[in-house]
């Protein structure tokens, strides 16, 4: 087949593969562009249309350029990127064929814009790229957004002709071995966004020319060499400043006062603003220019005499000393008291903060989307990033923009949509949720994200943000590496099943339903679609967090038909409504699904699973009850007591008759009654505690 007979490159093909995951890409419903720019990516899924890819392109392009092959622009920039690998030693992944039906536009880490007629972006995080850049290469490339080159080992100055990159909003070169002056020639790209020269070996001082970017949101210069006093920047849009660990000295300018202390730290000559105050005589902070300059300080010492000079030393340093001493104990009462007011961090953050940056390879795949944007619109206690909405007590500072342009895995495809897994730039990870088929107006959907961000609780997972647009539905929420319950006891994908301890069994099945007597009881919020794969867990594995609650509503009745068969109550399947009662049964045949090991019935029409619930009544009709239990837990001790009344538990909460089943709140005490819940009402509070 010609399939197999077309030679592979592996590195391209999983790079092909990751485009294809990225959630920007794989819309069904963005606007008209974007479908254009995802057609590329959607083909590479079909071999053969691979194999005619090359030939499609230098069809389109004539027919798009007018006849000519292609543009001349973007063979030109072509020409660029070729002269820029020519000369820069490189890995072997960043194949880009100098073969002249090989458009640019398909090479490993080249963006294009929609009409494939210029480049966009340039991503090569990690591509073990080494010396200097070479002048005349990417600096042509001047259509450019985002370059992100970070994480090599890249040596010398910025080239000066990245001045010419006048359309570029984000620059990454963190994490190389640039050195030389503060590169000025970045000052001249007025619409950057993002700046990061962090991790370098830049020196000298930081030019003040850095306000000519007006549009910053994020400057980042921390670990490099700069040395002499900060200049005052214009902070009016900064939301990110990091000057740490450099040489800097002098006061810190009142503009940039507003940022963390670790934002200047590792300056020891740093002081004012968050960190200490400063002596009398430390100057003022770097002038702007024009601003009449203050006399030098060697000007002053000429004039005074030395005896003066010393006796005011000593009386200036006593009294800043005696100044110090009253701040830090103004700052030690000010902490005390605002201690009970901060925010607690999430245990699901902290758990989230776990998992490792991702390696440099990983990064660099999705594309940057102009076409999603949205109405900004007001939310009390939410705050709206470029129509992304952040819900009350966010721990997130990032935009809708970082959030399109980070690279996307697919964690999942469930019955109200798809889960991504998203890796932002500065590494943060979060699950994106894409929704299908919301039947909500617009008001609706925004109502009801706002009521779910409204609801807190240790067993629940938070959700974070949310982006609503006529055709596009976003659901942020954190990420929670140890995955799903359904995915530890079933095994998922490639990783193995994993052997659960009744113990830990038994602390999920509590957890889970004290989030869920939380949703209904203080929130009176249905969940609407309780399963294994929406119970997250701790990586301790007997934590777990109650997920994808409080959806139902936005779409419909009737409730998705792809929600899985074996869980849902028989009256929830004849009216396709949910009720706190369906959630009770569906939690029972959650916990003969812990009892038994077993997955309930996936599909009505592909008979996987089994009917929990009769399966469980037949056998236990038949007095073979130790049969119900999974083979793997009854090999603990002493656990046949808490299996049976576990057992009881389940089998009245998948009752047929709706109010025969106990309330959630019942099933808690139920739950807690067997008295192996003393160490988890102690430990609950506290997330490091097992
Ligand atoms: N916050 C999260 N952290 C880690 N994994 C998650 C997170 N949210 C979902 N997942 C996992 O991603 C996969 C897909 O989830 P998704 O919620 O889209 O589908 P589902 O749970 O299978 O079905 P449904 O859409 O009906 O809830 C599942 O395996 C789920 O466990």
């Amino acid at each position: 087949m010609a399939v197999s007979s077309r030679p592979t490159d592996h590195h391209s093909t999983s790079y092909m593969r990751k485009r294809q995951r990225s959630f920007v890409e794989l819309s069904g419903h963005l606007p008209p562009a974007m479908i254009f720019i995802s057609l590329p990516a959607y083909t590479m899924s079909v071999p053969w249309v691979n194999d005619i890819r090359p030939a499609v392109f230098v069809f389109l392009s004539t027919l798009m350029c007018g006849g000519r092959l292609v543009s001349s622009e973007i063979a030109q920039e072509r020409q660029a990127l070729l002269d820029f690998l020519d000369r820069v030693p490189h890995s072997p992944r960043i194949n880009w064929s100098s073969a002249a039906a090989s458009s640019p536009c398909d090479w490993v880490g080249v963006g294009c814009d929609p009409t494939r007629s210029s480049i966009t972006s340039l991503r090569l995080p990690g591509a073990n790229l080494a010396g200097p850049v070479p002048f005349d290469t990417i600096g042509r490339l001047t259509n450019l957004r985002v370059i992100s080159l970070r994480s090599n080992r890249l040596s010398g100055e910025v080239p000066d002709d990245f001045s010419k990159l006048t359309r570029l909003y984000s620059l990454y070169l963190q994490d190389n071995a640039f050195s030389g002056e503060f590169p000025t020639s970045v000052t001249k790209l007025t619409r950057l966004n993002r700046l990061d020269i962090s991790s370098n070996s830049f020196s000298g001082t930081i030019s003040f020319s850095i306000n000519n970017l007006t549009r910053l949101t994020g400057l980042f210069m921390e670990n490099n060499l700069f040395s002499g006093p900060l200049p005052s920047i214009d902070s009016d849009g900064l939301i990110d400043f990091n000057v740490s660990n450099n040489n800097l000295n002098g006061s810190i300018p009142s503009s940039l006062s507003k940022f963390p202390e670790s934002a200047f730290s590792g300056n020891p000559g740093l002081c004012g603003g968050p960190m200490a105050a400063c002596s009398p005589f430390i100057g003022s902070p770097y002038p702007s220019p024009g601003s009449p300059s203050p006399n030098p300080p060697h000007e002053r010492s000429n004039n005074l005499a030395t005896a003066a000079i010393v006796g005011i030393a000593v009386c200036c340093t006593v009294f800043s000393l005696l100044i110090l001493l009253v701040l830090l104990l103004c700052l030690r009462r000010w902490q005390y008291r605002r201690q009970p007011a901060e925010q607690p961090k999430s245990p699901i953050v902290a758990a989230a903060s776990t998992q490792a940056v991702p390696g440099p390879g990983d990064a660099g795949t999705s594309l940057s989307n102009d076409g999603v944007t949205g109405e900004p619109f007001e939310i009390r206690g939410s705050e709206e990033r470029n129509g992304l909405v952040f819900l009350e007590g966010g721990v997130y500072t990032f935009q809708l923009e970082d959030l399109l342009r980070a690279s996307a895995d697919v964690l999942g495809k469930g019955s109200i949509g798809t889960s991504y897994k998203a890796v932002l730039e500065d590494g943060r990870t979060v699950v994106v949720k894409r929704l299908k088929h919301v039947a909500a107006s617009k008001k609706e959907f925004e109502d009801q994200m706002v009521m779910l961000g409204e609801i807190k609780h240790e067993n629940l997972v938070p959700l974070r943000a949310f982006f609503s647009s006529k055709d596009e539905k976003l659901l942020v929420y954190d990420y929670l590496p140890a995955g799903s319950l359904s995915a530890l006891l079933h095994g998922s994908g490639v990783s193995g099943h994993t052997p659960l301890h009744w113990d830990n069994r038994l602390k999920i099945a509590i957890r889970a339903c004290r989030g869920l007597a939380h949703l209904h009881q203080s929130a009176k919020v249905v969940h609407g679609n309780i399963k294994s794969s929406n119970i997250l867990l701790h990586p301790d594995h007997h934590t777990a967090y109650v997920s994808d609650y409080g959806l139902s509503p936005i779409f419909g009745p009737p409730s998705p038909p792809t929600r899985i068969p074996g869980y849902r109550a028989p009256e929830e399947i004849e009216t396709q409504k949910a009720t706190l009662k369906s959630d009770v049964y569906s939690f029972g045949v959650l916990l003969l699904e812990l009892l038994t090991g077993k997955a309930p019935c996936q599909d009505l029409e592909v008979v996987e699973g089994i009917d929990l619930p009769r399966w469980v009544q037949s056998v236990v009709r038949e007095e073979w009850t130790a049969e119900v239990f999974d083979a793997e837990i009854m090999r603990y001790n002493n656990i046949e007591e808490e299996l049976m009344h576990v057992l009881q538990i389940a089998m009245a909460c998948v009752s047929v008759v709706p109010d025969q089943r106990p309330g959630m709140a019942e099933v808690v005490r139920m739950m807690e009654e067997m008295g192996r819940d003393d160490s988890l009402r102690q430990s609950s509070h506290d997330p490091t505690k097992g």
